[in-house]
């Protein structure tokens, strides 16, 4: 399980998160809190895509920058810029192959994005890209699932059954979202919310 431990994150002189300790301790989270409260800067360190300037995170008291850790966490955020040269078929084919899983037929039909397969990244809609970055996170069942919004920009089918995906999901989830459905814990059981204030 994650465990943020002292955790402070600075952009340009400006604090974002300040001496935060949070034991995510249970199976499921929804960060919540204004614009700019923090949110996309928590998973980013959470995933080890970002550095915090002082302090740590770990999951299970490993760094997530080991392999380990990292080859376990997946992770989908707009701020992740994916490669705009290669088409989502090639991507995920990638990514299949580092992580070697089995290509992802199954979500892919669920998430009706057969015909987009051959497009270039560059090319995407954004609802399309979201489906993309979606795919790349759960392609490999990991055991931590870092998702930023995960529902802006989806169709209405593709909403529904990620939700009806994400409640079922084995591993640790941990999501950002001004939604309803996650702010208010309707359709997913014990789904702890973490506020981040106002900066
Ligand atoms: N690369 C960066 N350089 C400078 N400032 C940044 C950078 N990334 C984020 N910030 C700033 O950090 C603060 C937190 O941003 P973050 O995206 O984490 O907020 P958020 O809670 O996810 O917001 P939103 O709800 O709008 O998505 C904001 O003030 C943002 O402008």
């Amino acid at each position: 399980m994650l465990n943020l431990i002292n955790v402070t994150k600075l952009y340009q002189q400006k604090v974002v998160l300040n001496d935060m300790s949070f034991n995510f301790k249970q199976q499921r989270y929804c960060i919540v809190g204004p614009n700019g409260s923090g949110k996309t800067t928590l998973l980013m360190l959470a995933a080890g895509i970002e550095k915090p300037d002082s302090g740590a995170v770990l999951y299970d008291d490993v760094a997530v920058y080991l392999d380990e850790i990292k080859k376990d966490i997946g992770v989908s955020s707009d701020r992740i810029v994916l490669p705009q040269f290669l088409t989502g078929k090639q991507l995920l084919e990638f990514h299949c192959s580092q992580h070697q899983c089995p290509y992802p037929h199954e979500y892919i039909e669920k998430l009706n994005f057969n015909v987009q397969l051959t497009t270039l990244v560059s090319a995407l809609s954004l609802g399309n890209l979201k489906k993309i970055s979606l795919l790349l996170a759960i392609s490999h069942h990991p055991s931590y699932l870092l998702l930023d919004e995960p529902t802006t920009g989806l169709d209405k089918q593709s909403r529904l059954w990620l939700l009806d995906f994400l409640s079922e999901y084995s591993g640790q989830l941990i999501v950002t979202s001004h939604e309803e459905c996650f702010v208010n814990n309707s359709d997913f059981h014990q789904l702890n919310i973490v506020e981040l204030a106002e900066k």
